[in-house]
């Protein structure tokens, strides 16, 4: 197995003729969408590194990546300083564990029902009424599936009992989501999960909880700069795009292919390579650390929707008697031992380089250099933190990074090869022609001019928001902005991306159709939670709001435009895809596709398409109201949807 730190399998340095220069010039040359201005910067916390890019940088306002925030409203990192933490030293030691200790997900049937409702007293919140038939799909399926139908029984917030004194609020109104989102830290924190997956993340940024995940989110989130993301798009992702696309093509017409494992693949190289500078090679090997990291994560899924939380028994116990559980800790072994190598070798060629050159002129040319990866980022801060706590945050990165990118992908493909999406698939192939031409995968500035492509990509994570829920527990009692309702201490929550993004109230009769073109023309911009006032959350919102958005977005738009411009791809014929649940959302089966070569294509001047006149088709006479603002008014325009 390969450790060292150069990387060898993919070429670095950026491609000839792309500069930093002509990117800017590009972004200037596509924003013809509406501009600002903005000065970009990032600093680390600790080693008061400052990167700049300009002065000031005109943006275009055509991509989300670039962002269509309004300063004011958004999560901003420097606000972390500013959250009141919950003391929960004054609050009863029970507010971080689970009133049944359990953390279990798994609803109730009927009788369970009455029985809350009897010992739950008059709580004004509705209850959900599981029957039975409702939860027997659900043994290893997938929980969110039933939360969308109880939704529609007992409306946006409801109560879930999930045992004889066990019960979540499942939370899915625009406002509450945001609310409780937002009070992370004050009045809410993870619970559930950060208990599930604690065997694998370790005190890593991704699952720490109040004080020690601030520390670590100040150190990480920075790392992912903008500068970096874009210096990695021509770096990374292209080249494991084409790669991934290049053991496709030699199926050309054979054997089917499980997209689902090439997605799966192909994000766990790029984060490898971005995060360790290490080339996993997930595409052309079977190396056992990514069987170990299919492992743990889907353990951390089964964890987490237990219904008896045996894993909370000691490790050694455990693995005497659970098979599944002494696959879990082997793994985690593997994992664990594979970063702590790559930290090690990392730390001792960052103070091989300080003895010639110092810290300071690396990172005053740290883009530059042939290993930018975060790795390296955050052991030049110097930052005073054990080995350990760099693997598990570098881990974080791995694993929260990985599956939900490769898990949009998926699904957002199998929408786009579905017969009643083929008009879709056509718009964005005609996109990816005139874009791209014969090139075989796209850069920076391509990317930047292919709106609809990012479109598809947000329309897929509106469908399948990855995880489909969060869970959060109340640290203190709080009032719910909808109609007074109240949260009790130590409730535990399941924030429904899921809900949020299928209610017809939020997105109009059509809203389990795939439409790109629903958030309105393209010279609306792109959709975040902001300009759909939290009708549209992907990347959470508030303090544990994803750092890796832009990282995300320009990975999966590159990776789609590699495979959709050269493959012809079409759905294996009676192969049953069916979603699952977990962390993100699985299918039950794989994504079987039968593959061809496409013929590269350019496009005449004469032949472009009207992209400023595209409408949606699928979207009913009215649903201009679920229309992003125009963006004249998107600085301080009002939704126009009602809630
Ligand atoms: C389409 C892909 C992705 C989606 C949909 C996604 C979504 C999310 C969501 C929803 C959360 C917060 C969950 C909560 O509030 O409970 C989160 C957290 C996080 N994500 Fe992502 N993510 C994606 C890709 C990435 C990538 C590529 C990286 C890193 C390179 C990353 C790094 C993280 C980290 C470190 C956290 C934890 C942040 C914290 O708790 O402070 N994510 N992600």
């Amino acid at each position: 197995m390969t450790t060292t730190t150069t990387m060898r399998s993919v070429p670095l340095g950026l491609p000839p003729g792309v500069t930093q220069g002509n990117v800017q010039q590009q972004r200037r040359l596509c924003s013809s969408f509406g501009r600002r201005r903005r000065r970009t910067s990032f600093h680390h916390p600790k080693k008061r590194i400052s990167f700049s890019i300009g002065a000031t940088t005109e943006t275009t306002e055509t991509s989300s990546f670039s962002s269509s925030k309004t300063e004011e409203e958004a999560w901003n990192e420097d606000d972390i300083d500013n959250i009141a933490f919950v003391d929960l030293a004054k609050e009863e030691s029970t507010a971080i564990s689970n009133k049944s200790g359990a953390g279990a997900t798994m609803a109730a049937p009927d009788w369970m029902t009455q029985l809350n409702r009897l010992w739950g007293g008059a709580s004004e919140i509705p209850v959900a009424d599981a029957k039975l038939d409702d939860i027997t799909g659900l043994l290893g399926g997938g929980l969110f599936q039933p939360l969308f139908k109880w939704m529609k029984e007992a409306g946006p917030v409801y109560l879930l009992p999930t045992g004889p004194i066990t019960s979540y609020v499942v939370i899915s109104d625009p406002a509450c989501v945001k609310h409780v989102l937002f009070n992370y830290g004050s009045k809410y924190i993870k619970g559930t999960i950060a208990e599930a997956g604690e065997f694998l993340f370790g005190k890593g940024v991704a699952l720490q909880e109040l004080e020690p995940w601030k520390m670590r989110r100040k150190a990480v989130a920075p790392a992912l700069h903008r500068a970096y993301v874009e210096a990695m798009v021509d770096r990374t992702f292209g080249q494991c795009a084409n790669k991934m696309v290049e053991t496709m093509e030699k199926t050309n017409g054979g054997k089917s292919i499980n997209i689902e494992s090439k997605f799966s693949q192909a994000a766990l190289d790029i984060i490898g390579i971005s995060v360790f500078n290490y080339d996993f090679n997930a595409l052309e090997t079977a190396a056992p650390v990514i069987q170990a990291t299919y492992t743990a994560l889907k353990e951390v899924e089964t964890r987490s929707m237990d219904l008896l939380p045996t894993w909370r028994l000691p490790e050694e116990f455990l693995r005497a008697v659970s098979p599944r559980q002494k696959a879990a800790q082997d793994a985690v072994v593997i994992i664990r031992d594979v970063t702590t190598r790559l930290v090690e070798e990392c730390k001792k060629m960052v103070e091989e380089e300080e003895k010639v050159g110092g810290a300071e002129a690396w990172a005053r040319d740290y883009l530059n250099e042939s290993n930018p990866s975060v790795l390296r980022y955050l052991i030049a801060a110097r930052e005073e933190v054990s080995s350990t706590q760099l693997r598990d945050d570098l881990l974080s990165l791995l694993v929260a990074g990985h599956e939900t990118t490769a898990s949009v992908l998926t699904w957002g493909t199998y929408e786009l090869l579905k017969p009643e999406n083929a008009e879709q698939l056509r718009i964005l192939r005609q996109e990816l022609d005139e874009v791209l031409g014969t090139k075989p995968y796209p850069d920076f500035n391509d990317l930047m001019k292919m709106p609809y492509l990012e479109r598809c990509f947000h329309e897929a994570m509106r469908l399948y928001p990855q995880p489909p829920v969060y869970t959060r527990r109340a640290v203190v009692e709080d009032e719910l902005p909808l109609n007074g309702l109240t949260i009790p201490r130590n409730q535990d929550i399941l924030v429904s991306i899921f809900n949020l993004h299928r209610d017809p109230k939020n997105w109009g009769e059509s809203s389990l159709e795939f439409e790109p073109m629903r958030f309105g023309p393209l010279n609306r911009g792109q959709p975040s939670e902001l300009n759909t006032e939290y009708r549209y959350v992907p990347f959470s919102a508030g303090p544990r709001r994803c750092p890796g958005d832009k990282f995300a977005v320009l990975e999966g738009v590159a990776i789609w435009a590699t495979m959709l411009r050269r493959l012809d791809l079409s759905l294996v014929e009676g192969h049953k895809v069916e979603m699952t649940s977990g962390a993100t959302i699985h299918t039950r089966n794989g994504l079987l596709c039968d593959v061809t070569v496409r013929e590269m294509r350019t496009v005449n001047d004469d032949d472009k398409m009207d992209w400023d006149g595209l409408r949606p088709t699928k979207t009913k006479p009215g649903d201009e109201k679920y229309w992003l603002p125009e963006r004249a008014a998107a600085g301080g325009g009002k939704c126009p949807v009602p809630h």
